[in-house]
């Protein structure tokens, strides 16, 4: 969300609201039907009473968590409706209130009391209003003036959303309450993102080493809040989903437990799983029974889906050393977690794993080398996929920090918003009234280890300053704190955009700039790179455990002319999607690479073979002939790099129609 503060609208004359649908004026007729069969009246005296010390403790105990998920979202709801001068509310599931936060100065004391921890509003207590009737309806509403059933709460206009767990269970109610002239037409749907952010966290943080579906009926609201997100167990049961989930498959929670990934979408667990170990694979297309297309992505690290046991048709690569980037940049200290013991003995993590014969990746691993443990902050760049994360954790697997955390922040895939209390962490009651412990962000996590802050480019201006401070004086200050914490952190950060432009721009600071730059180092694009047949290899073995699996002599030459935009990622992808194809087979050929490569690759055809047939023979000669050229006519070096023997290369030859230029 944008800071967007609301204009204050003028007065609302009459006691309801300026457009009242039919469902809002019979859900408010309902409930002040129910306020009579209650035996309220609605000349009651205002009731100001709030429960005692001890229960709102007790209430907030047992809505910790509640509390620290709603809390941050609370501060920027508020800043949305700053100038409507509301309170912004949060009660349990019985109304009472956990925490208020805003400005409650237009209210009268008594009336401040009445949004302050403590105060009650289910209906029985205060008759209709909508806090009450949000937890009576479980629905979001607005109780506006004269609506409200007693009406000594009618100087009050109340938008409230009601927060559900993954499972369907009512948590509480977040709420806006202003004076009635304060009403405004968007802050019901700004309080009802509000609160599906918070579900969302809330099923993100249950399910976190699980698999998350996120879909949508139209693939780019996939990652809005209009997604709908189902967490699934290893054996592709669902195990709970979010409001947006339920309202898209027309399902109650109850019965989405009932069903499984192939029940509900025609398609089991492990394929799912399968598709979406490459980051780069594109979103599942999903017919429904009802004929409805859906359009899917998984949110999953694979260590940890691995390591808690997943039933895989496929085995495990260990060349996945790195967990998926698609786990959103929050998953990955859980996966760090769940890595750390895999990583201590296996010698493919560390820099000489990155060591496949190509001139430019061995000047990289040489001088990173040279660096290591002296205290100096490396700059990793290189277009997608290139392997800077890989490089970042080889340089800490190599350091003599290696028994200490490795702490990856992604500074593009966390919002804007929350970048600051990610990094730096908040102090307890760093959030108005705030009554929590605090967070220790993750600058502080990497303590004694490396910090890598990937996508450095991302970083908004405002942060980067904060940051060079952090670097400089080797000290945070968490979020409302007075006290700064001493860091001991070995920083790496990446980018691929271009931060001498972004400097120039006036986007990026020079200074921040110069504290990151102690070393930079370029990762070569893979279609620059000599040893692409190499890693061909590495990921094939580790793909299919050691079982030989050969490449037919024109895929060979087609991953040779082709330019690779998604780099090793997308290469790991496509020789994965091979290895499942080939099956038993012992030799990858052209049937067994996905059609939109083909396709994408034979349109990427290098000019030579595009205007000859175009056939895969001629894409092969063309790429012998530029290999030769490239090796000064030594056909051992083309071979070589060619992943083919020199005998075919004469074959080859003889076949085509010239000569060696
Ligand atoms: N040298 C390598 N050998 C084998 N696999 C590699 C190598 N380099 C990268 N990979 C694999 O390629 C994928 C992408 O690597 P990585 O995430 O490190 O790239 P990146 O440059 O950080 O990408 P992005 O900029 O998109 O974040 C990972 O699955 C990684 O394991």
């Amino acid at each position: 969300m944008t800071a967007m503060p609301l204009a204050r609208e003028g007065p609302v004359a009459s006691g309801t609201l300026p457009i009242a649908e039919p469902q809002h004026v019979e859900a408010i007729s309902r409930s002040h039907e129910r306020c009579e069969a209650l035996g309220l009246s609605r000349r009651d005296r205002p009731e100001h009473a709030r429960v005692a010390r001890a229960e709102l403790a007790a209430a907030r105990e047992r809505n910790l968590r509640l509390h620290l998920h709603a809390a941050p979202l609370m501060e920027i709801l508020l800043e949305q409706i700053m100038a409507t001068q509301s309170m912004v509310v949060l009660t349990d599931a019985q109304g009472t209130v956990l925490h208020s936060v805003g400005h409650d100065d237009f209210l009268q004391r008594a009336s401040r009391v009445a949004l302050a921890p403590g105060a009650n509003w289910s209906e029985a207590s205060k008759g209709t209003n909508a806090i009450g009737t949000a937890l009576v309806n479980e629905a979001p509403t607005v109780v506006h003036a004269g609506e409200h059933f007693i009406h000594a709460n009618g100087f009050l206009t109340c938008s409230a959303a009601p927060i559900l767990d993954p499972r369907g269970n009512l948590l509480g109610v977040l709420d806006v309450s202003g004076e009635h002239h304060s009403y405004h037409l968007h802050t019901l749907g700004l309080v009802k993102m509000s609160a599906r952010m918070i579900e969302n966290h809330w099923l993100s943080d249950d399910f976190r080493n699980g698999l998350r579906l996120h879909f949508h009926g139209r693939p780019e609201f996939i990652g809005t809040l209009m997604e709908g997100i189902v967490a699934v167990d290893h054996d592709g049961r669902l195990q709970g989903a979010n409001r947006s989930a339920l309202e898209q498959l027309h399902c109650s929670g109850a019965a989405l437990r009932m069903q499984s990934t192939l029940s509900l979408f025609g398609v089991a667990v492990g394929a799912i799983v399968d598709h979406f170990r490459s980051p780069i694979a594109p979103p599942m297309v999903l017919n429904l029974p009802d004929g409805r297309t859906l359009h899917m992505r998984a949110a999953f690290s694979w260590p940890a889906w691995q390591a808690l046991g997943a039933p895989q048709a496929q085995a495990q690569a260990p060349l996945d050393i790195a967990p998926p980037v698609a786990a959103a940049g929050s998953l990955y200290a859980a996966a760090v977690g769940l890595r750390a013991p895999a990583q201590g003995n296996s010698g493919i993590s560390g820099l000489h794993y990155l060591r496949t014969g190509d001139a430019q990746m061995e000047a990289v691993v040489a001088k990173v080398r040279r660096v290591l443990d002296r205290d100096i902050s490396i700059l990793v760049l290189g277009e997608t996929g290139t392997g800077k994360e890989l490089l970042a954790r080889a340089i800490h697997h190599d350091s003599a920090r290696s028994r200490q955390p490795f702490v990856a922040v992604n500074c593009a895939s966390i919002p804007e918003n929350l970048i600051e209390s990610e990094l730096f962490g908040y102090e307890d009651g760093a959030f108005t009234g705030a009554r929590r412990k605090g967070a220790p962000g993750k600058i502080v996590q990497a303590h004694g280890g490396t910090l890598f802050l990937d996508e450095i480019g991302d970083m908004p201006l405002a942060l980067q300053a904060r940051l060079l401070r952090v670097l400089q004086e080797r000290q945070v200050t968490p979020l409302g704190s007075t006290r700064s914490l001493p860091v001991d952190v070995a920083v790496v950060s990446a980018t691929h955009r271009d931060l001498s432009a972004m400097i120039a721009a006036g986007t990026f600071r020079q200074d921040l700039y110069y504290r990151l730059n102690g070393l930079v180092v370029k990762l070569p694009a893979l279609r620059e790179r000599s040893d692409l047949m190499v890693i061909v290899q590495k990921i094939l073995r580790a793909e299919t455990e050691g079982r030989p699996l050969a490449l037919h002599e024109e895929v060979a030459a087609l991953l040779q002319a082709y330019r690779w935009p998604g780099n090793i990622r997308q290469l790991a992808n496509v020789l994965r999607t091979a290895a499942v194809m080939a099956g038993g087979e012992r030799t990858i050929t052209r049937e067994h690479l996905s059609d939109d490569f083909l396709e994408d690759a034979q349109r990427a055809l290098p000019e030579t073979a595009a205007s000859s047939r175009g056939t895969l023979e001629d894409l092969q000669l063309a790429t012998i002939r530029r290999a030769l050229e490239e090796a000064g006519g030594n056909i051992s070096v083309a071979a070589k790099k060619l992943g083919i023997s020199r005998n075919t290369i004469y074959r080859r030859l003889r076949w085509g129609d010239g000569e060696p230029s």
